[in-house]
């Protein structure tokens, strides 16, 4: 079982989307939505402890408010990719890799901040046409899979998934994850594949609804597993499900995990201790991996101004798990 030593850095929670269920994205008019200042940024940077990767999460495209294009400005960009090549900088600089999920971006934007990024993401969630979805452009599921794929053909190490329980069926989970196995079997970059539990947030549509059962996410898995490569890990959330239940399913990763910053999509679920996850998983033995999986290491895919830190970052983590076989 795999994960990632990560820092949690959400730049802004302005977002042009408005998902029923999501509880991060924030309103400027409301006093609650904001965008991280440099100088922000960089105390959550140093306070990074043994942590190697650098999770940049954003509310997607927020130059088309009013709002987010007139915070940019303030901090001297006009595009947010700018900003944030300059926050992966400061990030590399202090042995981070940056992994980043912008939400849905243009290609040429995508080709622009690869350099600067040992791996991305962006969730598929479905690719049901969803109540869920019908204030946010953004997850059209052909824009979605369009992503994806321009992710694979600039070969960039990828992380994609599901989110389970937004009002998709069980036939629209199986379309999904066949979606994502036909793209890796044409440009191969998938990496892992998240497999999201919805949570109910406070104050927002979907307030009420309820999480998905167990057994639901464990059919999921075990779906996944069936449907895509095996050379694709699946990761569950450790905060969000009953994980050990599910590695005979198939689970093989928990993603990132963080000892300094909490988890600001799900708030409410705190992060489970190292050692507790250790005695949880057992006999199954708990390993430190990179933002960036070793076949594409291997392959060079990771953007060139990262390139020396995830060597060294590999060597390092090869000498320590060589005898030790854990941690
Ligand atoms: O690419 C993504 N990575 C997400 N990750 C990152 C992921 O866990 C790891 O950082 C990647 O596995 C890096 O390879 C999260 C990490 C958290 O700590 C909390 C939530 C997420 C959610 C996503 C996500 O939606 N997309
Ligand atoms: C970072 C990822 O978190 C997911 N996300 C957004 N809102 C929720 C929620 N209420 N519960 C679980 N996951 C959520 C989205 O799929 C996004 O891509
Ligand atoms: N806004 C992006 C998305 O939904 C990134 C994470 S959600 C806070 O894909
Ligand atoms: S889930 Fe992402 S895209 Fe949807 S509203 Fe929240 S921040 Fe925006």
């Amino acid at each position: 079982m795999t994960y990632s030593k990560n820092i949690f850095i959400p730049v802004t929670n302005l977002c042009r989307n408005d998902c029923a269920y999501c509880g991060f994205k924030k309103r400027i008019e409301d006093g609650e939505g904001y965008l991280m200042s440099p100088r922000e940024v960089k105390s959550i940077l140093d306070q990074k402890g043994d942590a190697k990767e650098a999770l940049f999460t954003f509310g997607e495209r927020i130059e088309e408010t009013e709002a987010g294009t007139t915070l940019l400005a303030e901090l001297g960009y006009s595009k947010m990719t700018e900003y944030l090549i300059d926050l992966c900088k400061m990030a590399i600089e202090r042995g981070l890799l940056p992994h980043s999920n912008m939400g849905v971006i243009e290609y040429d934007d995508l080709r622009s901040i690869k350099p600067y990024n040992a791996s991305m993401g962006l969730m598929l969630e479905t690719t049901a046409k969803i109540k869920a979805h019908e204030r946010s452009p953004g997850k059209d599921p052909r824009l979605r899979i369009e992503m994806i794929e321009n992710a694979g053909k600039l070969r960039i190490p990828f992380t994609t998934g599901l989110l389970i329980g937004i009002g998709e069926r069980r036939s629209d989970r199986i379309e999904s994850l066949k979606e994502i196995a036909r793209i890796h079997e044409e440009y191969g970059h998938i990496q892992e594949v998240i497999i999201q539990p919805f949570h109910p947030k406070k104050g927002t549509e979907m307030a009420s609804s309820p999480v998905p059962a167990f057994e639901e996410i464990r059919d999921v898995v075990t779906m996944a597993r069936k449907i895509l490569p095996e050379e694709i890990a699946i990761q569950v959330p450790p905060n969000l499900t009953s994980f050990e239940k599910l590695i005979e399913c198939g689970v093989t990763d928990l993603g990132g995990i963080s000892c300094v910053t909490m988890d600001y999509i799900n708030p409410e679920a705190p992060w489970p201790v190292l050692e507790e996850l250790k005695e949880k998983i057992a006999p199954h033995i708990l390993k430190e991996r990179l933002a960036i999986y070793p076949k594409f290491i291997r392959k060079g895919w990771m953007g060139e101004y990262v390139r020396d830190l995830t060597l060294r970052y590999a060597d390092e983590l090869e000498d320590d798990q060589r005898g030790k076989g854990t941690d």
